[in-house]
């Protein structure tokens, strides 16, 4: 990609798509193309095909897609298989049929097996059954891969396939009924202590294991692998590390200033029991996450505090 390449970015209001804008633009890229959902429904394929005529981007960072925690994953399947097959489907079609040289699709930890070995490697695709709380969303991200890869083979069409572990950072959802845990924790303990209550509730039984990537550190990823990887084979993007979601909790509660009792609430579901990912492939090409943990977690508390009026949820 040159400084003035035309990229456009699906998804750019988004935790990750805003992350990769902010992350072309501090790389002095300036020709950025960008449309919201209510411009471009990338479910509508009529529209999405005029929308590349027109435009002609050389290249696609994929970051637009119906995305959830475990709750609205199991709330809302019959959405999260359409939405996500319908705009992928689009999108990826739409840029080789008009000409993008090359596109960076987003898949998910999600798409390996719930029980396969630890850490998962990116050949453990369809080993095994998924995680019946998000397989539907599971089963299109895979699809999407799948068509990566077939138009690739078939056509040379130059799309990469990224596994980004669970992500957090400024920009994330913090509804509590669509929210992943990390966003979700942040808000449950900060309006705890803000109310004086002496208690916060927090789903399953503790003991899922979780691994956590700063969107700061996945755009970096996703810019370096757009630069530097061209392979049919998905590449894993994650830290290495991951935690329970106990020690999840104790840190943020810590990080926020929260004092009460932590309840778990075993009616809801745990979810897969760990979901760590083996980042080898993508180590050996020489990146390396940059945000540890605590201090993207106290870096997110406080955009969450300085957007509070404005923050989804
Ligand atoms: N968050 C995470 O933990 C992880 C995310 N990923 C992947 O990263 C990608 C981005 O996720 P994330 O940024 O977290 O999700 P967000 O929900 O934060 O952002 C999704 C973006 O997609 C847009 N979008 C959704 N539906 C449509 C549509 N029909 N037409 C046009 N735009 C649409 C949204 O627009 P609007 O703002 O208008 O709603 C939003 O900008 C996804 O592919 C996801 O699977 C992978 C692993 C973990
Ligand atoms: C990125 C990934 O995200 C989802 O999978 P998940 O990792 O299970 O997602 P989660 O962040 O919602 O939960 C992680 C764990 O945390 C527990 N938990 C505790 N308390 C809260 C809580 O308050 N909110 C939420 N959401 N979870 C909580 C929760 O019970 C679970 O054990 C899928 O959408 C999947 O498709 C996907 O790709």
């Amino acid at each position: 990609m040159d400084k003035g390449s035309k990229i456009y970015v699906a998804g750019h209001r988004g935790l990750v798509g805003s992350a990769i804008l902010r992350k072309l633009r501090a790389e002095g890229y300036t020709n950025l193309v960008t449309r919201t959902r209510q411009e471009l429904d990338l479910r509508d394929q009529a529209a999405v095909n005029r929308f590349f005529e027109e435009e002609r981007p050389e290249y696609v960072f994929l970051a637009a897609a119906k995305v959830g925690g475990i709750l609205a994953n199991s709330t809302y399947p019959a959405d999260f298989i359409r939405d996500n097959l319908l705009i992928q489907t689009h999108v990826i079609d739409a840029a080789y049929r008009y000409g993008v040289k090359k596109l960076l699709f987003l898949g998910s930890s999600c798409i390996y097996p719930k029980y396969a070995p630890q850490p998962l490697k990116e050949g453990y695709l369809l080993t095994g059954p998924l995680e019946p709380t998000n397989e539907p969303y599971a089963v299109a991200k895979i699809a999407g891969i799948k068509m990566c890869q077939a138009y690739r083979r078939q056509y040379g069409f130059n799309a990469i396939s990224l596994m980004p572990t669970n992500l957090y950072g400024p920009g994330d959802n913090f509804d509590l009924t669509t929210s992943h845990v990390l966003p979700a924790l942040i808000r449950k303990f900060h309006e705890a202590k803000e109310e004086g209550r002496k208690e916060v509730v927090v789903w399953g039984t503790g003991t899922p294991r979780r691994e956590f990537l700063h969107v700061d550190d996945l755009a970096d990823a996703a810019l370096f692998l757009m630069e530097h990887y061209e392979s049919e084979e998905i590449i894993n993007v994650g830290v290495g590390e991951d935690i329970s979601i106990r020690e999840l909790a104790e840190l943020i509660a810590r990080i926020v200033g929260f004092e009460g009792e932590i309840v778990y609430d075993t009616t809801k579901p745990d979810g897969t029991p760990r979901k760590l990912l083996d980042t080898s492939r993508l180590f050996a090409l020489g990146w390396r996450p940059k945000i540890p943990l605590e201090e993207g977690i106290r870096q997110t508390y406080r955009w969450f505090l300085e957007h509070r009026a404005e923050v989804r949820g």
